[in-house]
């Protein structure tokens, strides 16, 4: 039996997930049970500063490096918290893996910058106030081989939904939407993975400007509202909707300059945009998948979207002919599942076995993701 734990901070900055789990085996032989799962909230004055540190504008080398401490003891926090509501000692706790907090993300170089990834949260923190040892840092690797470092969770997703007549596409709806395609009886090879776009960072943005709410709770004002035709064309016709894969986008395309760009162009009721931004997120999922649908299909929603009643209703819409389906239908958790993920990758990472998917990231080989910072007791 083998204790882990992932802790997963995503973008869309609703809280900080972490999922305790036994985990035996390593590659294709790897079993996960999750034995319990919490979120903790991201203090006020935290989410103000990672915000902050998003935006060029706004960000500086002071803010990220005083943020980079903060999210490390948040995030041992995290992993505190979890491992009481599970009743196990952190002392029987072998690792501890982190995402981080992705503040800047650059796929592919520009004139100016690099292709390179930024996520902080400090291992040598988590690994200081747990005693526990911590993998990291999991994307910087597969950039140096060519790769996006975007997606990773494609290597969990292969090792728990495979299936060998179904084809199955994993789609995540967290800020931004990401999906796994794995075709029946796949091998690694034959994944594809990709952003889809947005997810529900538009919607919270809109939800936020016109509300005063964080989200659209369970879609009630995209519910009340109607569907624009001509701002979901525009928003069809964005770049990163028309790119082929291997793609990952972030908020420096679909965060709040994006939405203020919008608001200011064309004029809708409130309940317009949110039901307009609610179909972009599904109709953007549909044009993504829709070459990869057979008979056999199973779209599987995972992330916070998923408890998005309005949004999966229009996912179903314009996917008539598969089943769509949400990890909850497979007794999983669609709040777990990258935090679980995290501990799939980090396994691999201590068995010195690669993890990243080049058909995904656009990698020209398998590395070995993360660092690893040795805690005191393993
Ligand atoms: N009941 C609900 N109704 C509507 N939306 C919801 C509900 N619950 C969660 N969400 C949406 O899900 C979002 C959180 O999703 P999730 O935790 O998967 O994102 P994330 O992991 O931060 O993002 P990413 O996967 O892009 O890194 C919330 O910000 C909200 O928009
Ligand atoms: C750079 C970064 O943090 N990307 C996230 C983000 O959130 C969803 C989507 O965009 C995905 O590409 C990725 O996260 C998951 C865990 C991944 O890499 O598979």
């Amino acid at each position: 039996m083998t204790y882990a734990i992932g802790i997963m901070s995503g973008t869309s900055l609703d809280g900080v997930d972490a999922a305790l789990v036994n985990i035996t085996g390593v590659n294709e032989e790897t079993e996960v049970e999750l034995i319990a799962f919490e979120t903790l909230e991201i203090p006020e004055k935290i989410d103000q500063q990672i915000r902050e540190s998003f935006s060029i504008e706004s960000s500086n080398s002071a803010l990220i490096s005083s943020l980079n401490v903060k999210l490390g003891e948040l995030f041992a926090d995290a992993a505190i918290k979890v491992s009481k509501a599970a009743k196990i000692n952190l002392k029987d706790v072998d690792f501890i893996a982190s995402h981080g907090q992705t503040i800047y993300h650059i796929p592919e170089e520009t004139e100016k910058y690099s292709s390179s990834t930024l996520q902080i949260g400090e291992a040598a923190v988590i690994a200081e106030k747990t005693g526990c040892t911590v993998v990291s840092n999991f994307r910087p690797r597969d950039m140096t081989v060519g790769g996006q470092g975007a997606p990773i969770v494609p290597y969990s997703e292969y090792i728990l939904y495979r299936h060998h007549e179904r084809t199955r596409l994993l789609q995540n709806i967290g800020g931004i939407g990401n999906v796994t395609v794995i075709p029946p009886n796949a091998s690694l090879n034959d994944l594809v993975a990709f952003d889809t776009g947005p997810g529900n960072m538009i919607i919270n943005e809109l939800s936020q400007h016109f509300y005063n709410e964080p989200y659209d709770k369970n879609g009630e004002h995209a519910k009340q509202g109607q569907v624009n035709e001509k701002v979901l064309e525009d928003w069809m016709n964005h770049p990163f909707i028309l790119r082929e894969p291997p793609k990952t986008t972030g908020r420096e395309e679909f965060g709040l300059q994006f939405v203020q760009e919008y608001l200011n162009k064309y004029k809708l009721p409130a309940e317009d945009w949110l039901a307009t931004a609610t179909m972009f997120t599904a109709r953007s999922i549909a044009k993504s998948v829709d070459k990869y649908t057979t008979e056999k299909t199973d779209l599987i929603i995972g992330g916070g979207g998923s408890y998005n009643p309005t949004l999966v209703q229009m996912i179903k819409e314009v996917l008539p002919e598969i089943s769509v389906i949400r990890q909850e239908d497979l007794g999983l958790s669609s709040d777990a599942k990258e935090a679980v993920a995290m501990v799939i990758l980090g396994n691999q990472t201590l068995h010195r076995q690669p993890s990243n998917v080049p058909s995904a990231t656009g990698a020209s080989k398998p590395v070995i993701l993360g660092s690893v910072t040795f805690g005191e007791q393993n």
